[in-house]
């Protein structure tokens, strides 16, 4: 069960304060959508709003085609998770499951199937005779996701589920969320401001600043294609080189931008307006090593941070300005070393300063 969420021209003013801008989004019926940004950027105001928590000063919204602006929160056909669990202290997990299903005056037979169907799904079948507080609270957040599953809402709404869990269960509660809107098909918009959290979960990210939305795709379309500098800069480590582009744009065949005190090859097809300052990013993790001036540019490394997995290493540019690239095990930086670095233009992306 699952259904199309509009919102057209949706907007919220508190008095002089924008909280959104008019905004228009569509979530496709059974997709993950995650709202992420910085702090204040709207993305709680725009959940609330399509909860009907919060009423909108313009625009409207629309489930499964019915205009429901003015429906009641109740009778949106909406399931709603918090960062706070708010169970019912006095009332077993079972009954805390239940208690939506008897708002909704179900049978005592559907009630009873529901909610084993749900803390099932939860994994937490055994636990019905417990109370709140002999959970954990990875256990408690799961009871929270099973009461708001066991009614079967065609859109769910999660702010933060996850935000008081730490790193080891956060990460094991992310691929439980994932198997559950497999399982349930409902649509799901999850707010987070954790750029990882939302490029794990999500069909698409709707990237949020100052009240609007920056950019809005799939995890790769913000990653690798970002459209802007908030963008690039908010998602995955950015290295930002500004410069402006070479006399006549074209140096032999490819497009150089004069930036960080030396000459940076850019991709053939990179959108050029000629008079305007340009914003070059590079990955850390498109950067090679090579001997020095062998590559576009040299940097001296100033450290080497050990990441598991990999190793970072901060050098400084020709220009005093710093740089990270992502080295493999197998390479021994030593801070001090001067290095020559190469990519591929095709891997880097070119914006507008
Ligand atoms: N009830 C309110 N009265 C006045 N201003 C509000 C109210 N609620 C939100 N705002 C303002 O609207 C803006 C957006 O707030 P919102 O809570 O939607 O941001 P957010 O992206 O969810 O932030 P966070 O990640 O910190 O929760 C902020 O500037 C906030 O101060």
């Amino acid at each position: 069960m699952s259904a199309k969420l509009e919102a057209i021209g949706l907007g919220k003013r508190y008095g002089e304060t924008v909280a959104l801008e008019p905004t228009d989004l569509t979530v496709q019926a059974g997709e993950f959508l995650t709202l992420l940004g910085p702090s204040g950027s709207g993305k709680t105001t725009l959940l609330q709003m399509i909860a009907g928590l919060v009423a909108p000063t313009s625009g409207r919204i629309e489930i499964a085609g019915q205009d429901v602006t003015h429906v009641d929160p109740g009778k949106r056909g909406i399931g709603m998770v918090f960062q706070s669990y708010a169970l019912f202290p006095h009332m077993s997990v079972w009954d805390n499951v239940a208690y939506g299903l008897r708002m909704r005056s179900r049978s005592r037979d559907e009630v009873r199937t529901a909610v084993d169907a749900a803390l099932a799904m939860v994994r937490m079948g055994e636990f019905g005779k417990r109370f709140p507080k002999e959970l954990s609270g990875g256990q408690q957040q799961r009871i929270a996701l099973a009461r708001c599953f066991a009614y079967r809402p065609s859109v769910i709404l999660l702010d933060e589920p996850l935000g008081a869990l730490d790193k080891k269960l956060r990460e094991h509660m992310q691929a439980e969320i994932r198997r559950l809107h497999k399982e349930l098909g409902a649509t799901f918009v999850y707010v987070t401001h954790d750029q990882d959290e939302a490029l794990t979960l999500s069909d698409r990210v709707c990237l949020m600043n100052d009240a609007r939305i920056e950019q809005i795709g799939t995890p790769s379309d913000l990653y690798d294609r970002p459209a802007t500098r908030f963008a690039a800069s908010f998602i995955g480590h950015s290295n930002l080189l500004e410069g402006s582009l070479a006399d006549g744009a074209v140096a032999g065949s490819e497009p150089i931008l004069l930036a960080a005190g030396a000459r940076l090859p850019l991709p053939r097809a990179a959108n050029l307006a000629p008079s305007s300052r340009h914003v070059l990013l590079l990955r850390p993790e498109a950067l090679e090593f090579v001997e020095p001036k062998q590559g576009f540019i040299d940097g001296r490394i100033d450290d080497v941070v050990f990441f598991g997995s990999d190793t970072h290493v901060q050098l400084s540019l020709p220009d005093g300005s710093g740089l990270t690239a992502r080295c493999s095990r197998t390479l021994s930086p030593r801070i001090g070393d001067l290095v020559g670095l190469t990519w591929d233009p095709y891997r880097t992306t070119l914006l507008h300063a």
